[in-house]
């Protein structure tokens, strides 16, 4: 059953053959058979049960659960960013994105693992411990005690049993740190929106919510064989959203297919009082076409894409999907993005930037962690925020204040915004020049292993993880990651498509097209060893 779309699963439940009641349990059921994959935060099958009691039958989602990425504020259900700095927090009121789901009858089943504050692309860096990926896993549970010798910054965390929030079941950090400090051989989700990605993979919930800054949409749906929708910057509101890089968030969804990730796009896409950045125009939701075609379009291959570092399998079945589609009518032409190559470092001193000035809320006295200090205003401020931020953050954030240095703004910040406006450029070219969309691998290789990916710090990672992913946001077009096939050792292989500003839909019938054809066929239970 739970192998269903989301939009065959409202089929069913319109004809009467399955209720939505009988979902959300078995939903249910199977977010307590994956808790070894790490994918929740915070489970909450209590809300969505009483949730789906209001649910009137003429609601698009019929009460269907939806899972949310753990950076969504959720009215009176903790949002912790997976950071110590938030663990205690309990938002007042909910997300946009978030009201408008509930609004068309989705329930919330939980909030999902993520790496800390979005910053990665592993989801290793919670401190829920790091998401693992369902397909060929070969995680061995394994109970390490908990060194007597951890650092100061964990103690107080670790020993905090408190139940915190007003609803849902709460693991602690202590019990996540105990169960997962375990480095035996078994895949990454990627990040940093891994338990949404591994939440739907498994059919813990009909759709999720995640957010994309550099690829943390597109990135964990590629390993974990899932759609992953990033849609255009401006189209679905960010309030609510706890920031990270507020010109390059954007809302997206992850989803079993495209037909899906459409239905959630239409439930939560369009202008919002709330969010200045969001389209003013009147947003009019739309299907998508029922057997869309490639005739007659031009596709565009970017030639900075071809890397050495590209693996052999990715490069096939990229090679593979433009033959297809030249074969069902379209015209494949190679393309030049030129700035491709500045893009990495742009966005790292970018981010970098906002994320010293986002963080610079978080001062343990009016929000975040409060260390237990009084020596002086000084020392609070900074031993509250060693301690909340794990060593990801706070090195951004010094970068950040460096680049951000008087000194250095103009060589730094200014020019970074001038090499994002060539970037963006490059896109609005190749558009103009009469090519419809762009066809292009999400990512260099299939899930990294735990033990190889943990070799490098978060930096190096994402440096080389969110290659063919960043410049989309930089350039703010939308774009959507499909699974295509299985690489010989079982783990899924994505592509990515790059569409137009504000042609979300027209990219997603061309993803429709292409999934049409593929036939691509997604997580079985019995799939994940150990779990079935
Ligand atoms: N949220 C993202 O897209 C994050 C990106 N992977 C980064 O580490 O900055």
């Amino acid at each position: 059953m739970l192998t269903l779309t989301l939009k065959e699963a409202l089929q069913q439940i319109r004809q009467g053959k399955l209720s939505a009641n009988e979902l959300l349990e078995k939903c249910i059921q199977r977010q307590s058979k994956i808790k070894e994959l790490n994918a929740f935060i915070t489970e909450t099958p209590d809300v969505a049960r009483e949730q789906i009691k209001q649910i009137s039958d003429s609601s698009t989602l019929k009460g269907l659960p939806v899972a949310v990425k753990d950076n969504f504020c959720t009215k009176n259900i903790r949002t912790t960013c997976a950071s110590r700095m938030l663990e205690k927090y309990i938002p007042p009121y909910n997300a946009t994105v978030v009201q408008r789901l509930y609004k068309q009858g989705g329930v919330l089943i939980g909030k999902t693992n993520m790496d800390e504050y979005a910053m990665g692309c592993g989801s290793i860096d919670s401190i829920y411990g790091p998401v693992r990926n369902p397909w060929k896993y070969k995680y061995k549970m394994r109970k390490v005690e908990k060194s007597k010798t951890a650092g100061p910054a964990t103690q107080s965390t670790l020993h905090d049993k408190q139940r915190l929030g007003t609803r849902g079941t709460h693991s602690s950090a202590a019990q996540h740190d105990e169960v997962y400090n375990d480095d035996s051989d078994w895949f990454i989700s990627g990040g940093s929106s891994g338990g949404s990605a591994v939440a739907v993979a498994t059919g813990s919930c009909f759709g999720a919510l995640g957010s994309d800054t550099g690829g943390s949409i597109r990135n964990p749906a590629s390993y974990c064989g899932v759609v992953g929708l990033k849609p255009t910057y401006g189209h679905v509101s960010r309030y609510g959203l706890i920031p990270l890089v507020n010109s390059l968030d954007v809302p997206g969804i992850f989803a079993r297919s495209v037909d899906d990730a459409n239905i959630l796009l239409n439930c939560i896409a369009g202008h919002d009082v709330n969010d200045s950045t969001t389209i003013s125009d009147d947003f009019i939701p739309q299907q998508l076409y029922d057997e869309p075609s490639v005739k007659g379009l031009t596709i565009g291959i970017p030639k900075e894409y071809y890397v050495k570092e590209l693996s052999d399998e990715v490069k096939q079945v990229w090679c593979d999907i433009a033959d297809m589609l030249e074969n069902n009518g379209a015209k494949v032409i190679q393309v030049s993005l030129p700035h491709t190559q500045y893009s990495i470092n742009t966005y790292s001193i970018i981010c970098a930037c906002e994320v010293a000035s986002n963080m610079a809320r978080y001062d343990g006295i009016e929000f975040g962690h409060r260390a237990d200090n009084n020596e002086s205003t000084e020392s609070l401020y900074a031993q509250s925020r060693h301690e909340g931020f794990n060593d990801v953050v706070r090195g951004r954030i010094f970068a950040g204040n460096y680049f951000l240095l008087r000194q250095n703004y103009e060589q730094y910040f200014k020019k970074a915004l001038r090499v994002r406006r060539l970037i963006h450029d490059d896109f609005t070219r190749v558009y103009e020049n009469g090519i419809d969309i762009l066809l292009t691998p999400t990512t260099l290789s299939t899930a990294p292993s735990y033990r190889w990916f943990s070799q490098a710090d978060n930096r190096t990672r994402t440096a080389e993880q969110d290659v063919f992913t960043q410049p989309i946001n930089m350039a703010g077009v939308p774009a959507v990651t499909i699974p295509i096939r299985l690489s010989e050792d079982s783990l899924p292989i994505s592509l990515q498509i790059i569409g137009q500003k504000f042609k979300d839909y027209e990219m997603l019938n061309i993803a429709k097209f292409i999934e049409q054809e593929v036939k691509f066929e997604h997580l079985k239970l019995n799939d994940i060893a150990h779990l079935s």
